[in-house]
């Protein structure tokens, strides 16, 4: 999942003239103001660390009052427990729920599901825009290779039958440092709005947890925007206007100082085709080209997935509205050496008369050995474009800082936060030492 990021208005921070995050007066904000934002968000993060947090002190993750300590040892942080002591029941519900196992190839199923998450998952700040995964999106999510039906998971009421909690695991190799450890990626948590702050989540947490844990798996990783105990990594999204008019009209943005329309318009303007020789969209043959190119690269990451061929076959060929990759094929040697990727998640706009759909990409994973960077990520801005993409979002992970500020992205306002269960990691990591992105 992702933090719904809506942008900082610096103007002096390097984004492009059109800032973004509407103000309420219209005006851009001075250096005074944001200087309060930082404060404030400052404030409220220490805040978070003085909380208390009932249900996640219970659990076997990084804990506030532990940060900087030498002594921890880096690693799990409770052993495995014998599989014959895993608690074989489901957790209890509160009385009126039951619980549900998700068979998301089942048409229905996967209506509940979908209905469930575009009503009631993730939104911005302000409540102006909720993620809307599409059907198909969910069903490559939710099975990538090895993945257990388990664990997918939702809470109905019992007399309706209405679907009003759900929560996922997909099985996961992720690389810390030289360990490679088996996981689960967790994600998709959701309660329905009218059933919020009554302690369900807690639950649906411990029972994946426990339908994990009898896979004999023990450790897991997982994004929030919201902070708890405790964060490997911090990032932030970046966002890049493909058609800045429309993302001017739903607020997603707003016109910069001393900027008008047109102006707006031309400076994010972008060619009409790709300039690489050689860049084309991959297809099945390139899997162990890709596979290889991919596995070298993130082996400079502190954390990352460990993708064999079937995850990159599963993860990365293109499936329609769902992923899109394109490599560079050198014209002369026929060699694979640079690739980029997106996958495609919208967004509803909320109460707007107008329109309804922010088509958004989000950049997954990106390698250049011989294209330069920027010009690689350029061709997938303008492939965004050509698709009609309304905008395209970056995560400043991996190598990403060293083109979001040239190529026109503007930093959101919100922070993404990684985190992995019963795993400790000595100091915090800085996102360009992620070489991981969730979906
Ligand atoms: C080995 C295998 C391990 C597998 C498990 C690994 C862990 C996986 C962890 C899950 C990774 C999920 C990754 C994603 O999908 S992140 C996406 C989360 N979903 C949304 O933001 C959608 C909209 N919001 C909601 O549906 C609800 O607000 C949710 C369901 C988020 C909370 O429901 P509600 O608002 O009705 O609250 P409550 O009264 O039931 O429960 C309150 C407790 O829940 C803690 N809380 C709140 N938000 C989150 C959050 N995003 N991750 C973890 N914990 C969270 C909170 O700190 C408090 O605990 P404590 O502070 O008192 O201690």
């Amino acid at each position: 999942m992702k933090a719904f990021e809506m942008v900082d208005s610096n103007p002096s921070s390097g984004s492009p003239e059109e800032t973004q995050n509407p103000n309420p007066d219209g005006n851009a904000p001075a250096e005074s103001d944001l200087a309060l934002d930082n404060l404030a968000q400052k404030v409220q993060e220490s805040l978070s660390l003085d909380q208390r947090h009932k249900f996640w002190e219970t659990q076997p993750v990084g804990q506030f009052k532990d940060i900087g300590n030498p002594t921890l040892p880096e690693g799990p942080i409770e052993p495995p427990t014998p599989l014959s002591e895993v608690k074989q029941e489901p957790y209890n519900l509160p009385n009126l729920y039951e619980w549900v196992t998700c068979d998301i190839h089942d048409e229905q199923m996967c209506d509940e599901i979908y209905t469930l998450l575009a009503n009631n998952y993730v939104e911005d700040d302000e409540n102006m825009f909720r993620f809307n995964y599409s059907k198909e999106f969910l069903r490559w999510a939710l099975q990538p290779p090895g993945y257990f039906t388990a664990w997918h998971i939702g809470v109905r009421v019992k007399t309706s039958k209405k679907m009003v909690a759900f929560i996922t695991g997909i099985p996961a190799r992720i690389r810390v440092r030289d360990e490679v450890v088996n996981m689960a990626e967790i994600n998709f948590l959701c309660v329905h709005k009218k059933l919020r702050t009554k302690r369900l989540a807690p639950v649906m947490i411990k029972e994946v947890t426990r339908r994990v844990h009898l896979e004999n798996i023990w450790q897991a990783a997982y994004t929030a925007g919201v902070i708890l105990p405790t964060p490997v990594a911090t990032c932030q999204y970046w966002h890049r206007s493909l058609n800045p008019k429309k993302l001017i009209d739903v607020g997603f943005s707003r016109l910069g100082a001393r900027m008008t329309m047109s102006r707006t318009i031309k400076l994010y303007k972008l060619p009409e085709s790709t300039v690489t020789p050689g860049f084309r969209k991959m297809e099945i043959h390139d899997v162990p080209a890709v596979t290889r190119l991919i596995r070298n690269y993130l082996s400079q990451f502190i954390v990352a997935p460990d993708f064999d061929e079937n995850d990159v076959e599963h993860w990365l060929l293109p499936r329609e509205n769902v992923v899109d990759s394109y490599l560079v094929e050198s014209p002369e040697t026929h060699e694979v050496t640079d690739f980029c990727s997106f996958y495609t998640l919208p967004s509803s706009i909320l109460g707007n008369p107008n329109y309804s759909t922010l088509k958004a990409a989000y950049s997954f994973y990106n390698v250049s050995t011989a294209t330069p960077l920027l010009q690689l990520m350029n061709d997938a801005l303008i492939v965004a474009k050509q698709k009609d993409y309304d905008v395209f979002n970056a995560l400043d992970v991996m190598q990403n800082e060293s083109f979001l500020k040239e190529l026109k992205f503007g930093p959101g306002d919100g922070k993404l936060h990684y985190y992995l269960y019963n795993y400790r990691v000595r100091h915090a990591l800085k996102s360009s030492e992620l070489g991981l992105v969730l979906l």
